[in-house]
């Protein structure tokens, strides 16, 4: 018997946002299911913090429906006070200091719980009488962090989070999220260009290309659903050209591809063949199938199926 579906608690469909002649957003349907965290992913100028403003009720779609909880998020407060949106560079009054941001916080939150809020302060050595505004960036970032993991919101936004933070706050930031959401789950979006640093985290994967949806998927199947090769240039290719080849690089004689497998049969086929096998993690799945879409190949060096006879050292 099979599970029956988690609701969701966030849908979009068919949206598109336009900025004038531009289109951010074209045609988005997805799901962000209860007690999920997923990872959202895109090259610079994908979309993502557009789709999190339509998810925030910052903005509304040029076309197509957003929900949240039911209802359109735009101008409705009994949604909104459920979205928490963490994004960079965000403004405070000129006299607020951090204990200010944070008591306005406890304020819009119903579940804004001030123990943890207390504990993140101290743990990064955050300053609470010094005015936001003089903070440093990564400071500024550490106070968002703070308001996101305190707030408790049911739907929880994190636009590149980390923005400044040294290596050690980050790792705290992804550790105490993940312990907190263990505690109390909820549904929790990030955006991030630093895709292995949160691979660990994630549970869905929604990739945006040029607007579009190019991949959404639950993390597990994606880690599952394509392997790194490599061996002499004439039997990775001889593989490659089987199976859906994603991306290769040749250098001397020996070549590297990432290709998309359909279970352990295809993974025995190609040790069969002398190859070696790994497992290939997110960020490299992610950057070959951005770079095997026609606009990106029509930008960067051969590297998709067509190609494949081209590449040489
Ligand atoms: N207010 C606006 N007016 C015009 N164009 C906009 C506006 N906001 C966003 N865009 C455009 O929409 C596209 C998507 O922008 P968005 O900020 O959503 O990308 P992103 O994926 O978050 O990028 P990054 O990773 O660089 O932050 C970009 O081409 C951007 O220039």
């Amino acid at each position: 018997m099979t599970a029956p579906p988690t609701p969701a608690v966030a849908t979009l469909r068919d949206v598109t946002m336009r900025f004038r002649e531009h289109t951010a957003l074209e045609g988005v349907s997805t799901a962000f299911e209860q007690n999920t965290i997923t990872g959202l992913l895109g090259r610079n100028g994908a979309g993502k913090t557009t789709l999190m403003q339509l998810l925030s009720g910052h903005r509304v779609p040029t076309a197509g429906r957003v929900e949240v909880l039911g209802a359109g998020p735009y101008e409705n407060d009994r949604v909104l006070r459920h979205i928490c949106f963490i994004k960079e560079g965000q403004r405070y009054p000129d006299h607020f200091r951090v204990r200010d941001a944070l008591a306005a916080a406890a304020m819009v939150f119903p579940g804004w719980d001030g123990d943890l809020a207390a504990d993140l302060v101290a743990d990064f050595d955050l300053p609470a009488k010094r005015p936001v505004n003089k903070l440093s960036r990564g400071m500024n970032s550490m106070v968002g962090i703070v308001m996101g993991l305190a707030s408790r919101a049911p739907l929880t936004l994190f636009d590149e989070p980390y923005l400044g933070l040294d290596a050690v706050a980050r790792q705290m930031f992804y550790d105490r999220l993940l312990a907190d959401y263990a505690e109390h789950p909820r549904t929790i979006v990030l955006s991030t260009h630093l895709i292995e640093e949160i691979a660990s985290l994630l549970e869905r994967v929604l990739l945006i290309d040029r607007g579009r949806v190019l991949l959404d998927a639950d993390a597990e199947s994606l880690r599952d659903s394509a392997v790194t090769v490599t061996g002499p240039a004439e039997t990775v290719q001889t593989f490659a050209r089987q199976h859906d080849l994603l991306h290769t690089e040749t250098l001397g004689g020996s070549s590297r591809a990432v290709v998309r497998i359909s279970g352990a049969t295809d993974r025995r086929a190609a040790a069969a063949q002398g190859l070696a096998v790994e497992p290939t993690n997110l960020q490299q799945l992610v950057v070959a199938m951005t770079l095997q879409t026609p606009a990106a190949r029509g930008q960067h060096h051969p590297t998709g199926p067509a190609e494949l006879e081209e590449v040489s050292s």
